[in-house]
């Protein structure tokens, strides 16, 4: 019952951003002019690039999305310099002397980095939420630049969408976090090209910590390719922040 509602909430902090997807019935992407800095893309939804088992995968976490207990998770290439100020306001006075040593021109032309690649050639992904169950499970599709062994993924690529899906799943659970410990076990080397699922759960929180662990599978979960654990850190253990709204929410103005 509190999932569902906490469910529902969630599902109405989606609606608060005007022309969202809809979570049960996700429409097809604005087409962007080539002189837009920022595209408003949710990559999260199907794309000529994804293979059919993806698209399959991805329909029967839709249909699981339809009770509310799971929430489809958009994604966009930028979330915190164009979408809220504030955001990015905060974690700089946070790393003052950090922030001072960015190169505020090049700023403006920061992207997620797994966002950052053509369609197809680097990270297809898309996350889903149980908020009853603090689990996020992510259906990733890696493309051919994603290869470090001939005819693998890079380890380091798998550990960019292990930090993305345990980071997601800290943040919609604790806020403004950052990835303090991560510690990987890779078993099996993950084919280049195929398609996983990593499964992510947050195990606990102890005061500002949040401990989060995954595994990655095969998709007919018959090969554990690898295990993580994670220790996150919030930031903003008083300011209540709308960073669940933003993540759900992220995409940059029109
Ligand atoms: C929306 C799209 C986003 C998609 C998700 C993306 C996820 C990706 C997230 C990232 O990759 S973040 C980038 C990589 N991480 C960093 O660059 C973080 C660098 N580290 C830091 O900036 C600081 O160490 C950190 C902010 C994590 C913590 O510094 P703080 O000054 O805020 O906390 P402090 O050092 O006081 O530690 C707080 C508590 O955590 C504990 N702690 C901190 N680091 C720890 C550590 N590494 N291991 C174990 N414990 C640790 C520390 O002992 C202490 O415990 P107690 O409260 O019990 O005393």
């Amino acid at each position: 019952m509190l999932g569902r509602c906490a469910a529902r909430a969630l599902g109405a902090l989606r609606g608060l951003r005007e022309g969202a997807p809809p979570a049960r019935s996700p429409g097809p992407s604005r087409r962007l002019l080539s002189s837009e800095k920022v595209s408003e893309k949710d990559h999260s939804l199907p794309k000529p690039c994804w293979s059919k088992d993806m698209r399959l995968l991805f329909d029967q976490f839709m249909k699981k999305c339809e009770d509310g207990s799971w929430i489809h998770l958009p994604s966009y290439e930028d979330i915190a310099t164009q979408r809220s100020q504030d955001f990015s306001t905060f974690i700089h006075a946070y790393f003052p002397t950090a922030s001072e040593q960015i190169n505020k021109e090049k700023l403006s032309q920061g992207r997620i980095f797994t966002r950052s690649f053509e369609d197809g050639l680097g990270f297809e992904y898309v996350m889903f939420y149980n908020d009853a169950e603090k689990r996020i499970v992510c259906v990733f599709q890696g493309g051919p630049h994603l290869q470090g062994m001939p005819g693998f993924f890079h380890g380091g690529a798998i550990a960019t969408m292990i930090d993305a899906t345990v980071g997601m799943n800290a943040i919609v659970s604790g806020g403004i976090v950052m990835t303090a410990n991560l510690n990987i076990n890779f078993k099996r080397p993950i084919p280049l090209c195929s398609i996983v699922l990593i499964n992510s759960q947050l195990d606990k929180i102890e005061g500002r910590k949040l401990l989060v662990s995954c595994n990655v599978q095969s998709v007919d979960e018959k090969i554990l390719y690898t295990e993580a654990t994670s220790l996150f850190i919030k930031l903003n253990p008083e300011k209540e922040f709308h960073i669940k709204e933003l993540v759900l929410n992220s995409a940059p103005p029109a």
